[in-house]
């Protein structure tokens, strides 16, 4: 069973992921990845077409370690890296070129719970800077906030990290990178996150690490380990740390 509440911590920052803990991860599995997945082939085709995009298909040679790949194979390992949800940077990048073309006309939506504005709303009142790290591009989060099934939600947000600014999710190296990135004392800082190990990496970095298991997540209630595990933000109590020089770093996409 999860913890019913977690905190209060003193925090003059809390970092959010997405799929899982701010959204839903069946909205991730079941629409974003096949959106992407079933236009793959189409969209290499024409950046081999035109030569648009080419840095993203020489790192899609790079990450398969294959400098020789033609059109077929670098769909083909897209291809695999998203059906076995591969965290590969240069598939991040494509899905979320794909992804901006159905947000823009109006065929996809990110995917937030209830009470995430008002938590995020509350937590800004209290002066705690919010953050998103996501293995997702920046501008993958970004539209996934500024197209909501809410709306807008992007003013509620202070700034966004992913896997090429901060690097890998269970590395506690990336934790370190976004708190000097943000100016903010590891100790001051609270993550939330579906994955525990993603939780004991931040742990690892000095931040507060509380886990989120929504109902009906086949995973089951906790994250495990030692992470307190609410199934809401709503049970997450932050109250705001002093900062030295009251500032809020902005981290725009
Ligand atoms: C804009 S987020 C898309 C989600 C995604 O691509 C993914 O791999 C989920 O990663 P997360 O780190 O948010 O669990
Ligand atoms: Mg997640």
């Amino acid at each position: 069973m999860s913890d019913a509440e977690a905190g209060p911590y003193a925090a003059e920052a809390v970092v959010m992921d997405i799929e899982g803990t701010i959204g839903s991860l069946a909205h991730v599995r079941d629409v974003l990845f096949p959106y992407a997945r079933r236009r793959l082939a189409r969209w290499v085709g024409e950046q081999w077409r035109t030569g648009r995009h080419s840095a993203l298909l020489r790192d899609v040679r790079a990450f398969a370690g294959d400098p020789g790949l033609d059109e077929a194979g670098i769909a083909g390992a897209l291809a695999a890296w998203s059906d076995a949800d591969v965290k590969a940077p240069p598939l991040k990048g494509v899905q979320a070129l794909i992804w901006a073309e159905g947000y823009a006309d109006g065929s996809l939506q990110g995917h937030v719970y209830p009470e995430v504005p008002e938590s995020l709303d509350r937590w800004r009142r209290a002066g705690i800077a919010r953050y998103i790290y996501s293995s997702g591009t920046r501008a993958a989060q970004h539209n996934w906030f500024a197209h909501s099934n809410l709306g807008d939600l992007t003013t509620l947000l202070d700034g966004y990290f992913d896997l090429d600014d901060a690097g890998g999710k269970r590395d506690p190296e990336s934790y370190g990178t976004i708190a000097h990135t943000i100016g903010v004392a590891p100790e001051t800082i609270v993550f939330l996150s579906d994955v525990r190990e993603e939780l004991d990496a931040a742990v690892l970095a000095g931040w507060h690490a509380v886990g989120v298991r929504r109902p009906g997540d086949p995973r089951g209630a906790t994250v495990g380990g030692r992470h307190p595990t609410v199934c809401s933000l709503d049970a997450v109590h932050l109250m705001a740390a002093d900062r030295p020089d009251n500032s809020t770093a902005t981290v725009t996409s």
